[in-house]
């Protein structure tokens, strides 16, 4: 009983932590989780280069989906990525959703809109944010990030009801700068985010309206002042991006739009210490590897 899928990481147009209203756009970072199930009724998991990783979250989406499609199996889970690890670029919600949809194939119970499909991939999103809660790695339940993640585009939700409000399929060039440092969203300061909420709540009038580009550069600029990041590098793409913000919780920032324009903010990026690559977004969202 073997499965194996594929979801993406993402970027952040509004972060969650606020108000609980979140928006996020799926970018070209992929997550790969190999699900093996048996009759142990014990999941162990690992984590491709991080032997010490913490596989809570993907054990429990094992847990999760055996619970409610399986009869008591165990197994084991391990994901490859190349979103890095608690960067602000939703590594977690990557993991999640392909973690969900592994375990689903190695059971063979079919997801998506098919006359056969038993769920659909929102609510395989779902099962992957539930567990996300459960293994404490979340504050808001993050449904924005793992709704990206999962059906790809721009999604806007209110996690307090895991309510998807809108998405739409978005054609952008990304520029992402990873510093080394790491940010674990349990760890936010929400009382903080919580004072920006005036702000967040314009990003989301904004992104209700289709002007996430916008929206995303002023919720860029009052997280970072709220959570302490710098804002020198969104104010030197301002004159090149459509959009430029934090991402999530940090540290990694994100701009989109024009190539031509992003390799002019890439020359300022990479004067920095950490990762600065190109990269793109993504409509497709998570799938199956038959
Ligand atoms: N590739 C992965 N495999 C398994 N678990 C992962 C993976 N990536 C992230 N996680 C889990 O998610 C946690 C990080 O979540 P979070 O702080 O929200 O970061 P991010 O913003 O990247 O989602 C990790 O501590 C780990 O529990
Ligand atoms: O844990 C959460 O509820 C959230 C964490 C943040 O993302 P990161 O996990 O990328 O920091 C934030 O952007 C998101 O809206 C909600």
């Amino acid at each position: 009983m073997y499965g194996e899928a594929v979801a993406l990481g993402a970027g952040t147009v509004l972060n969650a932590l606020a108000t609980g209203v979140g928006s996020a756009f799926a970018l070209d970072a992929e997550t790969t989780a190999w699900v093996e199930l048996d009759d142990s009724g014990v999941v162990e998991g690992a984590i491709a280069g991080a032997p010490d990783g913490d596989t809570r979250l993907i054990r429990r989406c094992v847990e999760r989906v055996v619970d409610r499609f399986g009869d008591g199996h165990g197994g084991h889970v391990r994901t490859e990525s190349d979103v890095p690890m608690a960067a602000g670029l939703k590594s977690s919600s990557a993991a999640a959703n392909a973690t969900v949809l592994a375990t689903l194939s190695a059971l063979d119970v079919p997801v998506g809109d098919g006359a056969d499909a038993v769920l659909d991939r929102e609510a395989a999103c779902r099962i992957g944010v539930a567990a996300a809660r459960d293994a404490g790695v979340t504050v808001t339940g993050a449904f924005d990030d793992a709704s990206a993640s999962m059906l790809g585009g721009v999604t806007v939700t209110d996690n307090t009801a895991d309510d998807l409000l809108a998405r739409e399929p978005v054609d952008w060039d990304a520029l992402v700068w990873t510093p080394a440092e790491r940010a674990l969203s349990a760890d936010a300061d929400v009382a903080r985010c919580e004072r920006v909420a005036p702000m967040a709540d314009l990003v989301a009038d904004l992104a209700l309206d289709g002007r996430y580009a916008e929206a995303m550069t002023v919720n860029g600029l009052a997280f970072s002042a709220a959570l302490g990041f710098p804002t020198d590098p969104a104010v030197e793409a301002m004159p090149h991006a459509e959009g430029v913000s934090l991402s999530g919780t940090g540290p990694s920032v994100v701009a989109v739009g024009d190539r031509d324009e992003l390799e002019r903010v890439r020359d300022h990026w990479t004067q920095r210490e950490g990762d600065t690559w190109l990269t793109t977004t993504r409509t497709d969202g998570a799938r199956v590897i038959e």
